[in-house]
Protein backbone atom coordinates (compact mmCIF):
# COMPACT_ATOMS: atom_id res chain seq x y z
CA UNK A 1 0.00 0.00 0.00
CA UNK A 2 1.24 3.93 -0.85
CA UNK A 3 0.34 6.07 1.52
CA UNK A 4 1.18 10.02 -0.04
CA UNK A 5 1.41 11.91 3.46
CA UNK A 6 2.11 15.56 4.17
CA UNK A 7 5.42 16.12 5.43
CA UNK A 8 4.31 18.42 8.33
CA UNK A 9 2.41 15.69 10.12
CA UNK A 10 4.05 14.43 12.97
CA UNK A 11 3.85 10.56 13.92
CA UNK A 12 3.17 9.32 11.00
CA UNK A 13 5.81 6.67 11.26
CA UNK A 14 4.93 5.27 14.26
CA UNK A 15 1.06 5.07 13.30
CA UNK A 16 1.33 4.00 9.30
CA UNK A 17 4.40 2.59 8.84
CA UNK A 18 2.72 -0.78 9.35
CA UNK A 19 0.70 -0.19 6.57
CA UNK A 20 3.22 0.23 4.01
CA UNK A 21 5.35 2.83 2.00
CA UNK A 22 5.23 6.19 3.42
CA UNK A 23 5.79 9.18 0.62
CA UNK A 24 6.53 12.68 2.60
CA UNK A 25 5.45 14.94 0.52
CA UNK A 26 5.05 18.75 0.26
CA UNK A 27 1.60 19.33 0.62
CA UNK A 28 1.57 23.39 -0.75
CA UNK A 29 3.11 21.95 -4.53
CA UNK A 30 1.41 18.44 -3.98
CA UNK A 31 0.84 17.73 -7.95
CA UNK A 32 -1.16 14.68 -9.85
CA UNK A 33 1.49 12.30 -10.61
CA UNK A 34 2.95 12.05 -7.04
CA UNK A 35 -0.64 10.28 -6.00
CA UNK A 36 -1.06 8.56 -9.11
CA UNK A 37 -0.38 5.65 -7.98
CA UNK A 38 -1.63 6.44 -4.06
CA UNK A 39 -3.62 4.37 -2.14
CA UNK A 40 -3.98 6.59 0.86
CA UNK A 41 -3.58 10.68 0.76
CA UNK A 42 -3.18 12.29 4.09
CA UNK A 43 -3.05 15.99 4.12
CA UNK A 44 -3.43 19.43 5.76
CA UNK A 45 -4.87 22.61 4.88
CA UNK A 46 -2.58 23.53 1.97
CA UNK A 47 -3.40 20.82 -0.16
CA UNK A 48 -6.29 21.64 -2.64
CA UNK A 49 -8.38 18.17 -2.94
CA UNK A 50 -10.07 18.67 -6.07
CA UNK A 51 -10.73 16.68 -9.19
CA UNK A 52 -7.68 18.02 -10.84
CA UNK A 53 -5.14 16.53 -8.00
CA UNK A 54 -6.88 13.32 -8.27
CA UNK A 55 -8.25 12.56 -11.70
CA UNK A 56 -5.49 10.05 -12.04
CA UNK A 57 -5.75 8.53 -8.79
CA UNK A 58 -8.04 5.39 -9.50
CA UNK A 59 -6.15 2.99 -6.27
CA UNK A 60 -7.58 5.68 -3.86
CA UNK A 61 -9.30 4.20 -0.70
CA UNK A 62 -9.33 7.15 1.61
CA UNK A 63 -8.17 10.58 1.94
CA UNK A 64 -7.62 11.85 5.25
CA UNK A 65 -6.62 16.01 6.34
CA UNK A 66 -5.60 16.38 9.99
CA UNK A 67 -7.53 19.56 9.99
CA UNK A 68 -10.56 20.78 11.72
CA UNK A 69 -11.01 23.07 8.42
CA UNK A 70 -12.24 21.64 5.00
CA UNK A 71 -12.11 24.29 2.54
CA UNK A 72 -9.46 22.96 1.08
CA UNK A 73 -11.16 19.28 -0.31
CA UNK A 74 -13.87 19.11 -2.50
CA UNK A 75 -16.02 16.75 -0.83
CA UNK A 76 -18.41 16.53 -3.18
CA UNK A 77 -16.10 15.40 -5.68
CA UNK A 78 -15.04 12.80 -3.49
CA UNK A 79 -18.02 11.51 -2.98
CA UNK A 80 -18.98 11.58 -6.86
CA UNK A 81 -15.65 9.06 -6.69
CA UNK A 82 -16.81 7.12 -3.42
CA UNK A 83 -13.94 8.00 -2.07
CA UNK A 84 -14.38 7.74 1.94
CA UNK A 85 -13.48 10.61 3.42
CA UNK A 86 -12.35 12.18 6.99
CA UNK A 87 -10.89 15.30 8.97
CA UNK A 88 -10.31 15.87 12.39
CA UNK A 89 -13.11 18.08 13.93
CA UNK A 90 -11.81 19.09 17.29
CA UNK A 91 -8.62 18.43 16.92
CA UNK A 92 -6.78 21.37 17.67
CA UNK A 93 -9.70 23.03 19.35
CA UNK A 94 -7.94 23.59 22.92
CA UNK A 95 -4.95 25.05 20.93
CA UNK A 96 -7.05 27.63 19.36
CA UNK A 97 -8.80 28.62 22.28
CA UNK A 98 -5.35 28.96 24.30
CA UNK A 99 -3.75 31.24 21.69
CA UNK A 100 -6.64 33.52 21.16
CA UNK A 101 -6.97 33.97 25.08
CA UNK A 102 -3.27 34.65 25.85
CA UNK A 103 -3.73 37.25 22.41
CA UNK A 104 -6.28 38.61 24.70
CA UNK A 105 -3.45 39.08 27.62
CA UNK A 106 -1.27 40.38 25.59
CA UNK A 107 -3.06 42.61 24.42
CA UNK A 108 -4.42 44.02 27.55
CA UNK A 109 -0.79 44.49 28.85
CA UNK A 110 0.52 46.23 25.48
CA UNK A 111 -2.41 49.00 26.01
CA UNK A 112 -1.96 49.12 30.09
CA UNK A 113 -5.56 48.00 30.55
CA UNK A 114 -7.52 44.52 31.93
CA UNK A 115 -9.14 41.83 29.91
CA UNK A 116 -10.62 41.78 33.38
CA UNK A 117 -14.35 43.40 32.98
CA UNK A 118 -14.54 43.51 28.62
CA UNK A 119 -17.11 41.72 26.90
CA UNK A 120 -16.11 39.32 24.27
CA UNK A 121 -17.93 38.28 21.19
CA UNK A 122 -17.28 34.55 19.76
CA UNK A 123 -18.40 34.18 16.24
CA UNK A 124 -18.73 31.07 16.16
CA UNK A 125 -19.31 28.84 18.64
CA UNK A 126 -18.28 25.42 17.49
CA UNK A 127 -15.26 23.28 18.94
CA UNK A 128 -12.76 26.36 18.66
CA UNK A 129 -15.31 28.81 19.49
CA UNK A 130 -16.29 26.86 22.94
CA UNK A 131 -12.51 26.27 23.46
CA UNK A 132 -12.10 30.11 24.03
CA UNK A 133 -15.12 30.65 26.04
CA UNK A 134 -14.06 27.96 28.64
CA UNK A 135 -11.03 29.95 29.16
CA UNK A 136 -12.91 33.22 29.02
CA UNK A 137 -15.41 31.82 31.63
CA UNK A 138 -12.52 30.20 33.85
CA UNK A 139 -11.46 33.66 34.19
CA UNK A 140 -14.61 35.37 35.08
CA UNK A 141 -14.84 37.34 31.76
CA UNK A 142 -18.76 38.12 30.39
CA UNK A 143 -19.09 36.45 26.43
CA UNK A 144 -21.08 37.15 23.72
CA UNK A 145 -21.80 34.12 21.15
CA UNK A 146 -22.97 34.16 17.73
CA UNK A 147 -23.74 31.19 15.83
CA UNK A 148 -26.86 30.94 14.01
CA UNK A 149 -26.66 27.08 12.69
CA UNK A 150 -26.22 26.43 16.49
CA UNK A 151 -29.23 28.12 17.64
CA UNK A 152 -31.59 26.62 14.91
CA UNK A 153 -30.02 23.06 16.17
CA UNK A 154 -30.94 23.69 19.60
CA UNK A 155 -27.98 24.52 21.16
CA UNK A 156 -29.39 24.96 24.92
CA UNK A 157 -26.41 27.69 24.87
CA UNK A 158 -27.94 31.93 24.73
CA UNK A 159 -26.98 33.52 21.17
CA UNK A 160 -27.11 36.66 20.13
CA UNK A 161 -27.18 38.00 16.16
CA UNK A 162 -24.02 39.05 14.51
CA UNK A 163 -25.67 42.89 14.78
CA UNK A 164 -25.66 42.29 18.98
CA UNK A 165 -22.28 40.90 18.80
CA UNK A 166 -20.46 43.45 17.12
CA UNK A 167 -22.59 46.29 18.92
CA UNK A 168 -22.01 45.19 22.70
CA UNK A 169 -18.34 43.52 22.17
CA UNK A 170 -15.26 45.38 23.29
CA UNK A 171 -13.29 42.48 21.74
CA UNK A 172 -14.56 40.09 18.76
CA UNK A 173 -12.54 37.01 18.15
CA UNK A 174 -13.95 34.49 14.71
CA UNK A 175 -14.03 30.94 15.06
CA UNK A 176 -16.40 29.89 11.93
CA UNK A 177 -15.41 27.75 8.90
CA UNK A 178 -14.49 29.35 5.72
CA UNK A 179 -18.15 29.19 3.51
CA UNK A 180 -19.06 30.74 0.39
CA UNK A 181 -22.93 29.09 0.22
CA UNK A 182 -25.89 28.36 2.37
CA UNK A 183 -27.91 30.38 4.83
CA UNK A 184 -25.25 31.92 6.64
CA UNK A 185 -21.98 31.97 4.26
CA UNK A 186 -18.60 33.96 5.48
CA UNK A 187 -16.51 34.59 2.92
CA UNK A 188 -15.90 38.47 4.11
CA UNK A 189 -18.20 38.33 6.87
CA UNK A 190 -16.37 41.10 8.17
CA UNK A 191 -16.83 43.40 4.78
CA UNK A 192 -15.90 47.07 5.16
CA UNK A 193 -19.64 48.04 6.02
CA UNK A 194 -19.20 45.37 9.12
CA UNK A 195 -15.89 46.42 10.18
CA UNK A 196 -16.71 49.81 10.50
CA UNK A 197 -19.42 49.15 13.00
CA UNK A 198 -16.86 47.94 15.80
CA UNK A 199 -17.06 49.79 18.75
CA UNK A 200 -14.78 52.49 19.62
CA UNK A 201 -11.35 50.64 20.61
CA UNK A 202 -12.14 47.16 20.22
CA UNK A 203 -10.05 44.32 19.24
CA UNK A 204 -10.35 41.73 16.53
CA UNK A 205 -8.60 38.31 16.54
CA UNK A 206 -9.08 36.37 12.97
CA UNK A 207 -7.91 32.42 13.91
CA UNK A 208 -9.72 30.97 11.34
CA UNK A 209 -9.62 31.79 7.61
CA UNK A 210 -8.32 35.00 5.97
CA UNK A 211 -10.74 35.63 4.05
CA UNK A 212 -13.29 35.65 6.85
CA UNK A 213 -12.07 39.28 6.81
CA UNK A 214 -12.52 41.43 3.60
CA UNK A 215 -8.55 42.12 4.16
CA UNK A 216 -8.31 45.04 2.07
CA UNK A 217 -11.23 46.52 3.36
CA UNK A 218 -9.60 45.91 6.60
CA UNK A 219 -6.85 48.37 5.36
CA UNK A 220 -8.88 51.06 4.63
CA UNK A 221 -10.85 50.92 7.90
CA UNK A 222 -8.19 50.62 9.79
CA UNK A 223 -6.46 53.92 8.28
CA UNK A 224 -9.79 55.64 9.64
CA UNK A 225 -10.06 53.89 12.71
CA UNK A 226 -6.85 52.95 14.47
CA UNK A 227 -8.30 52.84 18.00
CA UNK A 228 -8.92 49.00 16.27
CA UNK A 229 -6.33 46.73 17.18
CA UNK A 230 -5.53 43.44 15.57
CA UNK A 231 -4.31 39.88 16.20
CA UNK A 232 -4.40 38.14 12.97
CA UNK A 233 -2.87 33.78 12.75
CA UNK A 234 -4.29 33.69 9.35
CA UNK A 235 -4.91 36.01 6.32
CA UNK A 236 -6.38 36.65 3.05
CA UNK A 237 -3.80 34.86 0.00
CA UNK A 238 -1.96 32.47 2.24
CA UNK A 239 1.05 31.77 1.71
CA UNK A 240 1.13 35.46 0.65
CA UNK A 241 -0.47 37.96 2.95
CA UNK A 242 -0.74 41.49 2.16
CA UNK A 243 2.55 43.18 3.38
CA UNK A 244 0.77 46.36 3.97
CA UNK A 245 -1.58 44.61 6.69
CA UNK A 246 1.06 43.32 8.83
CA UNK A 247 2.47 46.52 10.54
CA UNK A 248 -1.40 47.56 11.15
CA UNK A 249 -1.83 44.46 13.06
CA UNK A 250 -0.84 43.88 16.81
CA UNK A 251 0.15 40.27 17.23
CA UNK A 252 0.75 38.32 13.85
CA UNK A 253 1.59 35.12 13.31
CA UNK A 254 1.52 32.57 10.38
CA UNK A 255 -1.80 30.23 10.76
CA UNK A 256 -0.39 28.56 14.08
CA UNK A 257 -2.83 28.88 16.45
CA UNK A 258 -3.99 25.73 16.21
CA UNK A 259 -0.18 24.16 16.46
CA UNK A 260 -0.12 22.91 19.74
CA UNK A 261 2.10 19.74 20.15
CA UNK A 262 -1.28 17.47 21.22
CA UNK A 263 -3.15 19.29 18.92
CA UNK A 264 -1.35 18.23 15.39
CA UNK A 265 -0.70 14.70 17.51
CA UNK A 266 -4.55 14.50 17.70
CA UNK A 267 -5.06 15.45 13.94
CA UNK A 268 -3.01 12.46 13.40
CA UNK A 269 -4.17 10.01 15.67
CA UNK A 270 -7.32 10.76 14.16
CA UNK A 271 -7.10 9.89 10.92
CA UNK A 272 -5.11 6.59 12.10
CA UNK A 273 -8.44 6.11 13.78
CA UNK A 274 -10.78 6.50 10.68
CA UNK A 275 -8.26 4.80 8.00
CA UNK A 276 -7.87 1.72 10.32
CA UNK A 277 -11.72 1.48 10.47
CA UNK A 278 -12.16 1.58 6.70
CA UNK A 279 -9.24 -0.88 6.41
CA UNK A 280 -11.16 -3.05 8.87
CA UNK A 281 -7.93 -3.42 11.23
CA UNK A 282 -7.80 -2.35 14.47
CA UNK A 283 -6.54 0.76 15.79
CA UNK A 284 -4.52 -0.45 18.83
CA UNK A 285 -2.00 2.52 19.00
CA UNK A 286 -2.13 5.27 21.55
CA UNK A 287 -2.07 8.78 21.85
CA UNK A 288 -0.64 9.13 24.72
CA UNK A 289 2.29 6.55 24.31
CA UNK A 290 3.09 8.73 21.37
CA UNK A 291 3.29 12.29 23.25
CA UNK A 292 6.20 13.40 25.52
CA UNK A 293 5.21 13.33 29.00
CA UNK A 294 3.97 16.62 30.58
CA UNK A 295 6.36 18.76 32.30
CA UNK A 296 7.22 17.15 35.17
CA UNK A 297 8.17 19.79 37.29
CA UNK A 298 5.16 21.20 38.91
CA UNK A 299 5.03 25.06 39.62
CA UNK A 300 4.05 26.19 43.00
CA UNK A 301 1.76 29.33 43.21
CA UNK A 302 0.71 30.45 46.69
CA UNK A 303 -2.22 32.79 45.61
CA UNK A 304 -4.41 33.35 43.13
CA UNK A 305 -2.32 34.93 39.90
CA UNK A 306 -3.28 39.09 39.22
CA UNK A 307 -3.47 39.27 35.47
CA UNK A 308 -0.18 40.16 34.90
CA UNK A 309 0.57 37.55 36.64
CA UNK A 310 -1.11 35.40 34.74
CA UNK A 311 0.18 36.50 31.59
CA UNK A 312 3.33 35.54 32.71
CA UNK A 313 2.06 32.08 33.33
CA UNK A 314 0.49 32.06 29.99
CA UNK A 315 4.20 33.12 28.56
CA UNK A 316 5.59 30.08 30.48
CA UNK A 317 3.63 27.95 28.14
CA UNK A 318 3.36 30.07 24.85
CA UNK A 319 5.47 33.73 24.16
CA UNK A 320 3.31 35.16 21.34
CA UNK A 321 5.64 38.10 21.20
CA UNK A 322 8.21 35.39 19.98
CA UNK A 323 6.34 34.08 16.88
CA UNK A 324 5.03 37.46 16.03
CA UNK A 325 8.77 38.64 16.12
CA UNK A 326 9.93 36.06 13.66
CA UNK A 327 6.89 36.22 11.57
CA UNK A 328 7.86 39.46 10.85
CA UNK A 329 11.35 39.04 9.75
CA UNK A 330 10.68 35.60 7.89
CA UNK A 331 8.20 37.87 5.92
CA UNK A 332 11.18 39.37 3.87
CA UNK A 333 11.35 35.75 2.82
CA UNK A 334 9.20 34.90 -0.12
CA UNK A 335 9.01 31.25 1.59
CA UNK A 336 9.03 32.65 4.86
CA UNK A 337 5.20 32.08 5.95
CA UNK A 338 5.56 28.26 5.56
CA UNK A 339 8.64 28.08 6.26
CA UNK A 340 7.84 28.83 9.44
CA UNK A 341 5.21 26.63 9.79
CA UNK A 342 7.29 23.66 8.73
CA UNK A 343 9.64 24.48 11.16
CA UNK A 344 7.55 25.52 14.09
CA UNK A 345 8.16 24.31 17.87
CA UNK A 346 4.77 23.21 18.14
CA UNK A 347 4.31 24.65 21.87
CA UNK A 348 2.32 22.71 24.28
CA UNK A 349 -1.14 23.41 26.06
CA UNK A 350 -1.95 24.42 29.07
CA UNK A 351 -2.31 20.66 30.68
CA UNK A 352 0.89 20.08 30.18
CA UNK A 353 1.78 22.05 33.11
CA UNK A 354 1.24 21.08 36.94
CA UNK A 355 0.49 24.14 39.20
CA UNK A 356 0.52 23.15 42.99
CA UNK A 357 -1.31 25.74 45.09
CA UNK A 358 0.84 26.32 48.48
CA UNK A 359 -1.24 28.66 49.83
CA UNK A 360 -4.80 28.11 50.15
CA UNK A 361 -7.68 27.84 48.37
CA UNK A 362 -9.21 30.25 45.47
CA UNK A 363 -7.41 29.15 42.53
CA UNK A 364 -10.02 26.86 40.88
CA UNK A 365 -10.54 28.54 38.03
CA UNK A 366 -6.68 28.00 37.11
CA UNK A 367 -8.18 24.20 36.29
CA UNK A 368 -10.66 25.28 34.85
CA UNK A 369 -8.55 27.43 32.24
CA UNK A 370 -7.24 23.90 31.98
CA UNK A 371 -3.50 23.93 33.98
CA UNK A 372 -3.43 20.43 35.71
CA UNK A 373 -3.46 20.89 39.43
CA UNK A 374 -2.43 19.23 42.85
CA UNK A 375 -4.69 21.02 45.38
CA UNK A 376 -5.90 23.54 42.95
N1 LIG B 1 -5.76 29.10 12.87
C1 LIG B 1 -5.75 27.80 13.02
O1 LIG B 1 -4.72 27.22 13.21
C2 LIG B 1 -7.05 27.03 12.99
C3 LIG B 1 -7.14 25.87 13.75
C4 LIG B 1 -8.35 25.17 13.77
C5 LIG B 1 -9.43 25.62 13.01
N2 LIG B 1 -9.28 26.73 12.25
C6 LIG B 1 -10.43 27.23 11.45
O2 LIG B 1 -11.46 27.55 12.36
C7 LIG B 1 -12.69 27.05 11.86
C8 LIG B 1 -13.61 26.76 13.03
O3 LIG B 1 -13.10 25.66 13.75
P1 LIG B 1 -14.02 24.89 14.80
O4 LIG B 1 -13.28 23.73 15.30
O5 LIG B 1 -14.53 25.85 15.81
O6 LIG B 1 -15.18 24.40 13.85
P2 LIG B 1 -16.61 23.92 14.27
O7 LIG B 1 -17.22 23.33 13.05
O8 LIG B 1 -16.54 23.09 15.50
O9 LIG B 1 -17.35 25.29 14.65
C9 LIG B 1 -17.61 26.29 13.72
C10 LIG B 1 -18.93 26.93 14.12
O10 LIG B 1 -19.16 28.05 13.28
C11 LIG B 1 -20.57 28.13 13.10
N3 LIG B 1 -20.88 28.97 11.95
C12 LIG B 1 -20.89 28.66 10.65
N4 LIG B 1 -21.25 29.73 9.92
C13 LIG B 1 -21.46 30.74 10.79
C14 LIG B 1 -21.82 32.11 10.66
N5 LIG B 1 -22.07 32.66 9.45
N6 LIG B 1 -21.91 32.87 11.77
C15 LIG B 1 -21.67 32.33 12.99
N7 LIG B 1 -21.36 31.04 13.18
C16 LIG B 1 -21.23 30.27 12.10
C17 LIG B 1 -21.01 26.69 12.94
O11 LIG B 1 -22.37 26.52 13.21
C18 LIG B 1 -20.13 25.99 13.94
O12 LIG B 1 -20.76 25.82 15.19
C19 LIG B 1 -12.31 25.82 11.04
O13 LIG B 1 -13.26 25.56 10.04
C20 LIG B 1 -10.99 26.21 10.47
O14 LIG B 1 -11.19 26.84 9.22
C21 LIG B 1 -8.13 27.45 12.23
O1 LIG C 1 -8.23 23.77 10.11
C1 LIG C 1 -7.31 23.53 10.87
O2 LIG C 1 -7.30 22.52 11.62
C2 LIG C 1 -6.15 24.46 10.96
O3 LIG C 1 -6.33 25.54 10.13
C3 LIG C 1 -4.83 23.77 10.81
O4 LIG C 1 -4.16 23.83 12.02
C4 LIG C 1 -3.99 24.41 9.79
O5 LIG C 1 -2.73 23.84 9.79
P1 LIG C 1 -2.17 23.14 8.47
O6 LIG C 1 -3.11 22.05 8.13
O7 LIG C 1 -2.13 24.16 7.38
O8 LIG C 1 -0.83 22.63 8.87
Amino acid sequence: MKLVVDENMPYVQPLFAELGEIVAVDGRHLDAATVADADVLLVRSVTKVNETLLAGAHKLKFVGSATIGTDHVDKAYLASRNIPFSNAPGCNATAVGEYAFIAMLELANRFDTQLKGKTVGIVGAGNTGSALARCLEAYGINTLLCDPLLAKAGDSRRFVSLDELVAGADIVSLHVPLTRDGEHPTWYLFDEQRLETLKPGCWLLNCCRGEVIDNRALIRVKAKRPDIKLVLDVWQGEPNPMLELVPLVEFATPHIAGYSLEGKARGTFMLYQALMAILNRPADKSLVALLPERWNSRLDISSSPDEKALLSLCRFIYDLRDDDEKFRKMLKNPTGFDDMRKNHRHRREFSALTLSNVGGSGVDWLSHLGFSGVGL
